[in-house]
């Protein structure tokens, strides 16, 4: 699926055709581009959405942050199902409640306040619906293409730390999770629920890591102890160029599966709430990783889908995956 050099100077080309002034300044950066990186459009479709100056700078960082795109309307409805969950008025099958390690493992606290993520809400349509939404599909078809799965989604309730720093979320890749390819063709749509800063623990990116390949992702050894899965990369260069992502509420970025990405602690007393769905085209296909790096992932998804299902039927990691899909536009061609 990953275009040929040809493919992409048509893309440009096209755009070239279609539209004045604006391009012509963008054709000068595609140039430019195509010049020093032969990749250039390898990453973005032309689907008019995207100005040529917003394709380029996907292309260059691997992520773009679009403003105010959910409305506080749909985001008080997301919290509002949140809380009903976390009170236990309401049974999604499937769908994981985590709480964070550190409460986890030693004093008991209820309802909203020990939660620190809801995982694969698939099955909840009030929460699903964000994954639907027009104005987001229409971002991700930029990225995936007209066929398009909703594969990982997640409400992101990040605590206040304890003290013990787990609130952080190591520096990893997205694709370390997923058993389906190509890469390009897979976006993260993540929302900002409230404000997040700095001092909540906004999301941090190292631009540009997109153009690089899937990285051994590890426990990282964190005294105070680590969340169940948070994997994160062990030796990513400590002085690359980082960006933190302060973001209204509303603000939803977009960002490649291969950027290199995590989340600093929330020093504040409230819950950082993001809401976030991963997207596939339905042409992607799964592949086998073993012997590869994503080999002990992949074991512990088993593991836990013989835990939460039994052990008389066997969930592979691609099966897990094929199990919590869902086509949200398009066909299901593939996946
Ligand atoms: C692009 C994708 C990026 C990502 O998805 S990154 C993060 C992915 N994370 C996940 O998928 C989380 C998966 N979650 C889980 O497996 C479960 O929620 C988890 C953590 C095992 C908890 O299972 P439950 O059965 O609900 O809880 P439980 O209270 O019975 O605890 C069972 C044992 O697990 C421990 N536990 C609970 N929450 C934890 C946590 N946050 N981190 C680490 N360990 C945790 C808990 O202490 C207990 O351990 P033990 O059996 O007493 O030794
Ligand atoms: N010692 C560390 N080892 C590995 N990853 C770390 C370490 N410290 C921070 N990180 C990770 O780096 C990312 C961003 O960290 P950052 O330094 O921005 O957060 P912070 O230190 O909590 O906040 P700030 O830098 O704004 O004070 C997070 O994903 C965090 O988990
Ligand atoms: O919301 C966050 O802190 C980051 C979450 C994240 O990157 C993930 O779960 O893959
Ligand atoms: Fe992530
Ligand atoms: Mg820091």
């Amino acid at each position: 699926m990953a275009l040929r050099a040809a493919d992409r100077l048509k893309v440009v080309l096209n755009h070239l055709d279609r539209s004045g002034v604006a391009v012509r300044t963008s054709f000068t950066s595609a140039q430019n581009l195509s010049h020093h990186h032969p990749e250039a459009l390898q990453y973005t479709f032309d689907t008019d959405v995207l100005s040529p100056e917003q394709r380029l700078a996907y292309e260059e960082n691997g992520f773009i942050l679009i403003k105010n795109l959910v409305s506080e309307e749909d985001i008080n409805r997301f919290r509002k199902e949140f809380e009903c969950i976390c009170k236990g008025d309401v049974n999604i099958p499937g769908l994981l409640v985590m709480r964070d390690v550190s409460i986890a493992k030693s004093e008991f606290v209820q309802g909203e306040k020990a939660v620190t993520k809801l995982q694969d809400f698939q099955e909840d349509p009030e929460l699903f619906r964000y994954c639907t939404l027009p104005q987001i599909l229409k971002y991700v078809e930029c990225f995936t293409g007209p066929n398009i799965m909703a594969m990982h989604t997640m409400l992101i309730n990040k605590p206040p730390d304890t003290g013990k720093k787990t609130s952080r979320h190591p520096m990893h890749q997205d694709l370390h999770y997923f058993p389906f390819r190509p890469a390009d063709r897979i976006v993260c749509a993540w929302t900002a629920m409230e404000k997040v800063s700095r001092q909540n623990g906004c999301l941090v990116v190292l631009p540009g890591t997109h153009k690089g390949t899937l990285q051994e992702h590890n426990y990282p050894e964190w005294e105070g102890g680590v969340n169940k899965m948070y994997h994160g990369i062990q030796n990513y260069n400590p002085s690359h160029p980082r960006v933190h992502l302060e973001m209204g509420t509303g603000d939803t970025v977009f960002f490649h599966p291969l950027l290199i990405h995590g989340s600093g602690m929330n020093r504040t007393q409230g819950f950082r709430k993001a809401i976030s769905c991963h997207y596939a085209s339905a042409d992607c296909h799964y592949v086998d990783v073993k012997g590869t790096t994503q080999e002990n992932i992949s074991k512990e998804v088993e593991e836990l889908a013989r835990k939460r299902i039994g052990s008389d039927i066997t969930v592979s990691f691609q099966d897990s995956w094929a199990l919590r899909g869902r086509l949200v536009q398009g066909d299901r061609t593939s996946l």
